[in-house]
C-alpha cells in the first residue's frame, strides 16, 4: 500500500507544505498549510500535530541553509523520515537546464519548471512555455517544446518594490492602492506600477519565446501574490496554485 508523502516548499517568506496520499502525480491532497519563516517552530506541534505519518518527504529551499536546518528539525521531530531536498541539475523529469551553473539556478524554479511541464503534456501535445512565479521575487521562465530551459528573468516582487520605493524616497508612504489604467493617486500609482512592471515583463517574455520557438507558449502563472496578477494578464495564463507541489511528486516518482 502507498504510503503518505509531504511536499515542501520553502520561499523566501513563507514555507508551504502538502499531504498528499502517496508520492506520484494525481495523488490525492489531504493537508496543506503554510507558515510564516517566524513561524516555523509550531509546525511539529501545531498543524502537523495529527497528520498521518509520511513515508517520505521531498522539498525545494532557497530561504538559506539556517531556515533548512530549522524545518528539518521540525519534520525529525515530527516525522520520522528522511529530509530530502531537490537540487537543481543538468537534466531532471523531461527538463535540461540551460543555466551557465545549472545547480546555480533556484530549486523552486526548476521544481516549478518540471511540475508545469508534466501539466502541459498531460493537456496536449508539447508546447513552449512561459512559467510565471510571483513570490517574494519574481521568476519568469522560458522551456522549449523539446523541454529545454533557455533562461529565465528575475524581478523583486510587489512587497519588495514597495519598499525599495519607501526606502528610497521622501514622500512614498501611503497605504496599498487599486491596480487602475490611469492611476491618479499616490497609492494606486505604486500598486499599478508594481503590477504593471511585473505584466511588461512577462509579456516581453512571452514574446521572446513566441519569436524564437515559432510557437505560443503555454503560460502558467504560480506563487503566493499569483492571483493578484493573474487578472491583468493579457493572454491566456493559467493559474496554477500547486505549481510546485506538482513538480515535488513528479520528481518523487521518476526517482522511485
Ligand atoms: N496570505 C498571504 N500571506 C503571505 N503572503 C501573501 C499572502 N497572499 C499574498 N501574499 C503575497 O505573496 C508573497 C509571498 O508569496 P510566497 O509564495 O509565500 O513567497 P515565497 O515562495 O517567496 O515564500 C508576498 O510577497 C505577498 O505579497
Ligand atoms: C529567485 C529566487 C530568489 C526566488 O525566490 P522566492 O521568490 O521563491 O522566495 C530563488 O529562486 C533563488 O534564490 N534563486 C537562486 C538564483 C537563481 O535562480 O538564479
Ligand atoms: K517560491
Amino acid at each position: 500500500m502507498a504510503s503518505p508523502f509531504l511536499a515542501i516548499d520553502i520561499g523566501n517568506t513563507r514555507l508551504k507544505w502538502a499531504l498528499y496520499d502517496a508520492a506520484h502525480p494525481g495523488a490525492a491532497l489531504q493537508a496543506h498549510g503554510a507558515e510564516f519563516l517566524d513561524h516555523i517552530e509550531r509546525l511539529a506541534d501545531g498543524p502537523w500535530a495529527d497528520l498521518p505519518a509520511p513515508g517520505a518527504m521531498l522539498g525545494c529551499v532557497v530561504a538559506g541553509d539556517a531556515v533548512r536546518r530549522r524545518a528539518e528539525e521540525q519534520i525529525v521531530e515530527r516525522f520520522d523520515c528522511a529530509p530530502r531536498w531537490v537540487v537543481s541539475s543538468a537534466a531532471e523529469a523531461g527538463i535540461v537546464n540551460g543555466y551557465d551553473h545549472p545547480t546555480r539556478l533556484g530549486a523552486d524554479r526548476w521544481v516549478a519548471m518540471i511540475g508545469a511541464r508534466h501539466r502541459m503534456l498531460d493537456a496536449g501535445p508539447a508546447r513552449p512555455m512561459v512559467v510565471v512565479m510571483i513570490g517574494t521575487a519574481v521568476t519568469v521562465e522560458a522551456i522549449d517544446a523539446g523541454g529545454k530551459f533557455l533562461g529565465g528573468l528575475i524581478l523583486p516582487g510587489h512587497g519588495i518594490m514597495l519598499r525599495a520605493l519607501e526606502s528610497g524616497t521622501a514622500g512614498l508612504h501611503v497605504p496599498t492602492g487599486e491596480v487602475r489604467e490611469f492611476p491618479t493617486n499616490t497609492s494606486d500609482a505604486l500598486t499599478s506600477g508594481g503590477t504593471y512592471a511585473i505584466a511588461g515583463a512577462v509579456e516581453r517574455m512571452v514574446q521572446h519565446v513566441r519569436s524564437h520557438c515559432g510557437a505560443e507558449p503555454a503560460c502558467y502563472m504560480t506563487g503566493g501574490a499569483g492571483w493578484k496578477m493573474a487578472p491583468v494578464m493579457n493572454g491566456d495564463f493559467e493559474l496554477v496554485e500547486s505549481l510546485i507541489m506538482d513538480g515535488l511528486l513528479v520528481i518523487a516518482q521518476a526517482r522511485g
